[in-house]
Formats: structure tokens, sequence, C-alpha cells
């Protein structure tokens, strides 16, 4: 079984252990700024301490940090250092047989992953969220709890679908975009873009 460190020691990391697979390999720590906030498996240390737990023998790394671009930089040092990316499916998740998950990713808690479906390196499927049949979601994305993109929606890199948003079939999300909490997304967002309501609409660019 590979010995994976935990980079992150936050609510999302106490959320990404409490959906952990043991297929996944076993947690032997955590990194991360905060030694008090250990999450129940042990503190090893912070971020430059990753090339000394490759000599100790740690083989794989997990990244659990809910900002997408934070979690990109430090998958970045983790592959430096010579660690491999774990994926997580929680064990009450379900993934369809013909998905792809990518490195580094996680699909939490009763999360569903449709027929299909392309979800890129690094990116959350949080608690409850379903991402249906033919939707391709790019690397280090943020779907939220309880979102729900229906089928053939593309997610770009980078975004961030808020919190019990929506989106209908065939809509592109596009790089770095962010559907507010609880929008209902009918037409293409542009790349860089927030947009918030019902439907959505541009809050800035
Ligand atoms: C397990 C977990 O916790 S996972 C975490 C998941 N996180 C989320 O889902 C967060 C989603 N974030 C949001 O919805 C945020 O409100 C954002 C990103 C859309 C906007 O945040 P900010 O840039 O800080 O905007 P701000 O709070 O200043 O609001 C700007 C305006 O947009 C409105 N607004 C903000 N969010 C929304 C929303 N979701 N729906 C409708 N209107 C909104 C505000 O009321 C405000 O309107 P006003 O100018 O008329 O007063």
């Amino acid at each position: 079984m590979s010995r994976v460190v935990i980079v992150g020691n936050g609510g999302h990391a106490r959320a990404c252990l409490d959906a952990w697979n043991p297929a996944a390999g076993t947690p032997v720590g955590c990194v991360g700024p905060d030694p008090a906030d250990a999450l129940g498996v042990p503190y090893l240390g912070d971020d430059s301490d990753l090339e000394h737990l490759v000599q100790d023998g740690t083989s794989h790394a997990f990244v659990a940090l809910g900002s997408n671009r934070v979690r990109r930089e430090l998958t970045s040092r983790c592959l430096d250092a010579g660690l491999v990316m774990t994926t997580v499916i929680a064990p009450s998740a379900q993934v369809g047989a013909t998905a792809r998950v990518g490195a580094g990713t996680i699909v939490l808690h009763k999360a569903v992953v449709g027929a299909n479906v392309v979800l890129g390196a690094g990116s959350i499927v949080n608690t409850a969220a379903s991402v249906d049949h033919d939707c391709v979601v790019g690397d280090f994305v943020h779907i939220a709890p309880g979102v729900h993109l229906a089928g053939t929606v593309h997610v770009g890199d980078g975004a961030m679908i808020g919190i019990g948003a929506s989106v209908v079939p065939g809509v592109s999300i596009g790089a770095g975009a962010v559907v507010g909490a609880g929008a209902v997304v009918l037409k293409d967002v542009p790349a860089g873009s927030t947009v918030v309501g019902v439907p959505a609409q541009e809050l800035r660019s």
C-alpha cells in the first residue's frame, strides 16, 4: 500500500480525510502551516519538508487545499519533489465505469460522476455534487457541494462552481471563471468572469 502525505491541514483536508478511500493508500501524516491542526494524523512539518519525506519512503501526495490556485502550486512542488499524485474516490461516491478521473482529483461523499465524464487533474467534486454524462472538467477545478452539471457541460481549468449552482446541458464555463453560489447557468460563461443569480449574469470580468 502506498504511503501518502496529505498536503494541507485545514478544513478541506479534514473533509478529504473523512472521505478517504483506503484504496488510495495510507495517509502517513500531513504537512501545513499549523502544527496545532493535525487532523488526527501526524503533523510532519511544512511544505519545505516534502523532499525529506520522499527520502524517508513516502511515495505519494494528496493536495487537500480548497483554493484552485494554491492547489496547483502545491501540486507542482510535490511533483518536483518526486511524489506521485494520489486520486481519491470516496467509498460513498459513484463514478461511472466509463468516466476518467485525473491524478490528484478527489470525488467526495455521495457525489456522482456519470458515464463518459472526463475529470482533469487536481480537481474537487465536492459533497453530493453531480457531474452528468459526457461532461469534460479541466484541471484544478472546484465543483462545490450540491452543484449539478447537466450532460455535456465543459468546465475550463481553474474554474470554481459555487455551492448549489446548476448548469444546463452543453454550456461551457471558461477557464478561471467563478459561478456564484446558487446560480443557474443557462449560457456560456467567459473565461475569468464571475456570474451570479438566476439566470446567471456577469458580476465582473
Ligand atoms: C465545503 C465548502 O465550503 S466549499 C466552498 C464553496 N464556496 C462557495 O460556494 C462560494 C461561492 N462564492 C460566491 O457565491 C461569492 O459570493 C462570489 C464569488 C460569487 C462573489 O464574491 P465577492 O466577489 O466577494 O462578491 P461580493 O460578496 O462583494 O458581492 C458582490 C455583489 O454580488 C452579490 N452576490 C454575491 N454572491 C452572489 C450569489 N452567489 N448570488 C447572487 N448574488 C450574489 C452580492 O449580494 C453583491 O451585490 P451588491 O453589489 O448588490 O451588494
